[in-house]
């Protein structure tokens, strides 16, 4: 055996060892010698065989002149009466309840044992270990121990009197071992000092001998007792504890049936501390996981939010590529078609209105048309005060369709506008005025700090002047787009004539006045069928009967090329076509100030058109302009 008293010093709280490996707590008797009689054995047998969880293990003892000593298991946590001191230490009801589960299973041991009872129980002799577990220690050995010249023994002595019973106090020749009726007193005490956390006697503010004192002699015929009214505990505990320490010994419960008055305490614990605390853990564990998962959650959500956001002001190839780390750059498009619209009378219209209402106003107009646009592929290039600029035919390629998509689009909006309330103005009708011109184009994302993805060319600014130097109401469009929507089919155009535009001299431009749905429908729908199969050319057009028109593409016919450009433009296509087949559905109602009619019809100044492009469309299928009104229009309507 090792002595460590430098450790123990430290951080143990009593003299330790080391014995075959193991950490032991050494007890050292304060005599010099010892004879080992026949009781002497009796009661070293009688401890070793003592093995309970709740009791400290006897390891040996040292019989050596001068070198006396007990040794025991260690624990590392020390005393009861060190931990209730720990003020740092929050013992809730588990701990508690475990506590003093683990006292009353170590003293029914003990008093079902050979040693019958403890004789000096109190918070010193119930040992913490690692695991929270509580051992009783000193009991047994009473004539081993016998003898001994304690330094302090009157001081330490007087200590021990505040957990003795009043009988065992008063007897002349008290048994070393005392009785299980005094060890259950005892218990009444430890329990108070478990409760109250405020030593074996609370608050009461006089001196240990007193105490004793006026336990052992009554005053008056008055027991003296702790004080109980500021514990605050449970009435079944308060009662409990009261009848262990009651004056006559008879009248305390055996240990066994203190047990069954605290059973409540152990109401939906498990047997011991560290059960429990392994219960907690896992609870703790599983509320983490659900922790984790919600702040994933969050997490995925903020990142939804945040790549929605990057969404909204770049394209989404272009923000994908960004967030990759790709480098961008800048692209020439062969034909892409550009629509600008602004809102003639703005600067009046916000001369007489509020900044508010002016930021209302233009928030409930880009909410609309923000709306409208996502039924076609087009992407929003910026807004710009009341300014709108829209493309079609890039970041993503789309042929031709690029033109028929900007137009649908705008005579969508149009049709739009003209319903548009203004809060503040009701009964104002806003007065939007659109061009639209089809051309080369470079685009590429400008700025580090905030990018923007912008457009650059003459075809832009033509645009431009196309939305400039048209009229409320009306989609003005350049010979270009025009011819463009000719190939596309399905679009009826007016001739403007020769206009003139400012820095490009005199232009062919074209008012655009209306379109056959079912044009764009069927071009979709074709469309659809040729990505889908891999065979997408966005210059073919196929041109299937009415009925099939609004037939949905079926599963069987997908084929996916693997590419994901492509992939994505049929995804976009496909998305396009059911939002188109709704909208064809749904416009079999008349919409206020516009023609319709279920048959064919014809325009004089745009009969050519009619002509070219419905010759391979579907001709049952509703065709409806967007006029004023049919008075406005001349010629006949079949
Ligand atoms: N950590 C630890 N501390 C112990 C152990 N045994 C005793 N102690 C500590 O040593 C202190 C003194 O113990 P003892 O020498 O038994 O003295 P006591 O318990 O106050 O008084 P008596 O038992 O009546 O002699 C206890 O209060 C504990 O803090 C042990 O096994 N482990
Ligand atoms: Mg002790």
């Amino acid at each position: 055996m090792v002595d460590q008293p430098e450790l123990s010093h430290k951080r143990a709280y009593t003299r330790i060892g080391l014995y075959r490996g193991n950490i032991v707590a050494i007890k050292l008797l304060h005599k010099r010698s010892i004879d080992i009689t026949r009781n002497i054995r009796k009661e070293l047998k009688q401890i070793r065989e003592a093995r309970h969880e709740n009791l400290i293990p006897f390891i040996g003892a040292c019989v050596d002149h001068g070198n006396l000593c007990v040794l025991t298991a260690y624990c590392a946590r020390g005393s009861l009466e060190d931990v209730l001191a720990n003020k740092d230490l929050h013992l809730d009801n588990m701990f508690v309840s475990s506590l003093v589960s683990d006292i009353l299973k170590g003293m029914i041991y003990l008093h079902d044992s050979d040693i019958v009872s403890h004789g000096n129980f109190r918070s010193s002799n119930c040992l913490v270990d690692s695991r929270w577990v509580l051992q009783i220690t000193d009991f047994g050995l009473h004539e081993f121990k016998a003898g001994q010249e304690e330094p302090d023994h009157e001081q330490k002595e007087l200590r021990r009197q505040l957990w003795r019973a009043p009988e065992l106090l008063r007897s002349p020749n008290p048994p070393p071992q005392g009785t299980q009726k005094g060890d259950v007193y005892s218990f009444g005490i430890v329990l108070y000092e478990i409760m109250g956390r405020n030593g074996p006697w609370g608050p009461v503010d006089i001196s240990h001998e007193e105490i004793v004192e006026r336990v052992r002699n009554l005053v008056d015929g008055r027991i003296f007792r702790p004080p109980t009214e500021c514990l605050g505990i449970a009435d079944y505990i308060l009662r409990c504890m009261k009848s262990c320490w009651d004056e006559d010994p008879e009248q305390r419960p055996d240990i066994r049936y203190v047990r069954v008055k605290l059973k409540e305490m152990q109401a939906g614990l498990k047997p011991n501390i560290f059960d429990n605390m392994l219960a907690i853990m896992e609870k703790y564990a599983y509320n983490l996981e659900g922790l984790v998962q919600e702040r994933t959650n969050q997490l995925m959500e903020e990142k939804k939010k945040t790549e929605a956001l990057l969404h909204r002001m770049l394209p989404k190839t272009v923000a994908e590529a960004l967030k990759r780390g790709d480098p961008v750059e800048a692209e020439s498009f062969d034909c892409v078609t550009i629509y600008f619209s602004d809102i003639v009378g703005f600067t009046e219209l916000s001369a007489i209105s509020t900044p508010l209402q002016v930021v209302d106003l233009l928030n409930d107009l880009y909410t609309c048309c923000d709306s409208i646009i996502s039924n076609y592929d087009v992407y929003k290039v910026e807004t710009i005060g009341d300014a709108y600029m829209v493309v079609s035919g890039l970041p993503l390629r789309n042929g031709n369709r690029h033109a028929g998509e900007i137009a649908s689009m705008a005579l969508h909006l149009l049709k739009r506008i003209k319903r548009f309330e203004i809060r503040h103005q009701t009964g104002e009708q806003l007065r939007l005025r659109i061009g639209i011109h089809s051309g080369q184009c470079v685009a590429g994302v400008v700025g580090l700090k905030m990018p923007r993805y912008c457009l650059f060319g003459d075809t832009v600014n033509t645009a431009s002047r196309m939305e400039s130097s048209g009229e409320a109401f009306r989609i003005h469009i350049s010979e270009a787009t025009r011819n463009l929507l000719d190939l596309l089919g399905g679009y009826y155009c007016e001739e403007r004539g020769l206009t003139p535009i400012k820095g490009k001299g005199e232009m062919w431009t074209y008012w655009l006045v209306g379109e056959d749905p079912a044009c764009r429908l069927a071009r979709l729908r074709g469309q659809t069928i040729s990505s889908l199969v891999g065979n997408f050319s966005s210059d073919r057009f196929t041109g299937p009967e009415t009925p099939d028109l609004l037939r949905h593409p079926t599963s069987t016919n997908i084929l996916t090329t693997g590419d994901s450009t492509s992939e994505s433009k049929a995804e976009i296509i496909h998305q396009l076509h059911i939002r188109a087949m709704k909208s064809y559905s749904k416009q079999q109602e008349v919409f206020p100030g516009l023609t319709a009619s279920s048959s064919m019809l014809r325009i004089p100044s745009c009969g050519r058109n009619i002509a070219n492009n419905c010759g391979r469309s579907h001709r049952s299928a509703p065709t409806i302009t967007f006029q004023e009104s049919p008075a406005a229009l001349p010629g006949n309507y079949v």
